[in-house]
């Protein structure tokens, strides 16, 4: 039950963290900090900074994401807090990027002026949020966000064993939130130095971190994500590509 809790408990602060970064980076007015909006810092130390901060969310999300690092430190953490605990960690360190987040607002690389077209793009950076939420779901909300597991255990039932799926979108392309994360953090009417940055940091964190994520995907699966590596594109849809045989999970 204290597991399940505690599990609660990091969902609600992540749910909270993932309403204010949308904000942080869309620069919604009102808010104590954004991407281009806070604390002031001559450029040398905010690119220092910046790069570190987006560094260390890296190094925390691969690492602990691992499939090698998990069975350690299950002997540390009980295997029904372990998702959960990770959320927190991911999560904290989030918060700390955008607390000491140094904006680099000028230059500007490009600023769209024309009201339509700046709701357009709004829109089209808010359609990349539902897709990463839309995704979340397809896979296993619960079960990604680490209530699933505790509420098994309390229940007196094993773990959930991770299951690969292909449903929807995921018959489309292989990383539905990650493309979705894209989306949100390219498009912008407005694009800074600063905004760049993080773009461009979390993009290259995204293409290593789907080589890591294969290779354990792999690991878990075998032939059958190979198979499905091959018939599906990684972020944009192949076109032409061959229709799934019938041996394709859902
Ligand atoms: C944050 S989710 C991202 C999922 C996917 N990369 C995406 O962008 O939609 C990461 C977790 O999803 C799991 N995962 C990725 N693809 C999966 C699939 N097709 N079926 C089941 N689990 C998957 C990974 O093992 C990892 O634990």
């Amino acid at each position: 039950m204290l597991a399940t809790l505690y599990a609660v408990a990091v969902y609600l602060f992540f749910l909270a963290t993932m309403a204010f970064a949308v904000g942080f980076i869309a620069n919604l007015p009102g808010l104590p900090v954004t991407l281009d909006r806070g604390l002031v810092a001559p450029l040398a130390e905010a690119l220092v900074v910046d790069v570190g901060l987006l560094l260390l969310f890296a190094v925390q999300h691969s690492v602990m994401a691992r499939r090698g690092f998990k069975h350690w430190w299950t002997r540390l953490v009980p295997p029904r807090a372990e998702r959960a605990t990770f959320v927190l960690a991911s999560t904290a360190v989030f918060v700390l990027l955008m607390a000491q987040w140094r904006p680099i607002a000028e230059p500007v690389l490009w600023s769209v002026q024309q009201p339509v077209a700046r709701g357009v793009l709004l829109a089209m950076s808010g359609a990349g949020w539902v897709l990463v939420v839309v995704g979340s779901w397809l896979i296993d909300h619960f079960e990604m966000f680490g209530l699933r597991q505790p509420w098994a255990a309390w229940r007196g039932h094993d773990l959930p064993s991770a299951r690969f799926r292909t449903p929807l979108l995921y018959r489309q392309v292989r990383h539905p939130i990650y493309l979705g994360f894209l989306i949100a953090f390219w498009v912008t009417p407005d694009l800074t130095v600063g905004h760049a940055l993080f773009a461009a940091g979390n993009t290259a964190y995204i293409l290593v971190g789907v080589a890591f994520e294969e290779r354990d995907l792999i690991a878990q699966f075998g032939e059958r994500y190979r198979a499905y590596r091959e018939r599906v594109g990684m972020l944009w849809p192949r076109l032409g590509a061959r229709r799934p045989d019938k041996s394709t999970p859902t």
